[in-house]
Order: structure tokens, then C-alpha cells, then sequence
């Protein structure tokens, strides 16, 4: 298994941000960006990966829970870009809330 950090979030969240720029017939973003169903079809992939991770869960099997939120994870990236989200958006909310809520 490679090191890895979640540096890799922004690093797939480029890639993505440039299959929007560039089209590339071999690439699983670009058909996805794409697809003749637009934004429902990534609509449509994050919801049935979020199924898979909830039925990885109730079936308590920590590879297929690892697995299939990677899967969701990946989509909801893609889902951001398509729809001009940046992660330090996310990054800014999350921190947010935490200085809000945060107890010592
Ligand atoms: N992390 C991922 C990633 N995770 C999953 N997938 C693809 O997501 C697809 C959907 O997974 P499913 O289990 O639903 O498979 P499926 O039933 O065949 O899918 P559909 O027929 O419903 O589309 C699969 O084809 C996987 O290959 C991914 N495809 C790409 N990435 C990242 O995105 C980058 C750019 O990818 P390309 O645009 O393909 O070059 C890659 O370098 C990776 O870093």
C-alpha cells in the first residue's frame, strides 16, 4: 500500500477540475461530466454509492466500508467541481462550525 495522506483529496479534486477543462474520451470523469443524463447522472452515482457504504456498513465488513466510501467520496468530488464548489469552501465551513461548536 502507497503512503497517503488526505492531501489526495485535493489532488483527485484537480484532476477533476481539469477533465472539465480538457476532454478526454478514455477518462471515467469526463464521461461522467458529460453523460447524456447531465448533472443526474452524478446525482444518480453518489446516491448509489452512498446505498453501497450504508449496506457495507450494516453488513459490518470494514474493507467494503473502506471501499465503497472511497467510491462515494471520489463522487462527491466530482459532484463539487460540476457544480463550482472549491474544497477550501468545504474546508471553510467545516472549520467554521468546529470554532462554533467546539468545548474545552
Ligand atoms: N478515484 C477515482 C475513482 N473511483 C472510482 N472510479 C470509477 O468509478 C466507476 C463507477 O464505479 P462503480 O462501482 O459504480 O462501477 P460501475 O457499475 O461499472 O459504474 P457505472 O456503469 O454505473 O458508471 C468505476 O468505473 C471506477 O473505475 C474512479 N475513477 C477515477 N478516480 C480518480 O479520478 C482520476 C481521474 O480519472 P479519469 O477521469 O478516469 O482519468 C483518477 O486518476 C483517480 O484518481
Amino acid at each position: 500500500m502507497p503512503e497517503a495522506d488526505l492531501s489526495i483529496l485535493n489532488r483527485v479534486y484537480e484532476i477533476i477540475l481539469n477533465r472539465k477543462e480538457n476532454y478526454d474520451e478514455n477518462s471515467y470523469v469526463c464521461k461522467l461530466l458529460n453523460h447524456r443524463k447531465g448533472m443526474n447522472k452524478i446525482l444518480e452515482k453518489v446516491g448509489e454509492e452512498s446505498i453501497e457504504t450504508i449496506l457495507a456498513v450494516r453488513n459490518e465488513d470494514h474493507k467494503e466500508i473502506v471501499s465503497e466510501s472511497s467510491d462515494l467520496i471520489f463522487h462527491l468530488l466530482v459532484l463539487l467541481a460540476a457544480n463550482n464548489v472549491t474544497l477550501d469552501e468545504i474546508a471553510a465551513e467545516l472549520s467554521a462550525r468546529h470554532e462554533k461548536m467546539k468545548r474545552d
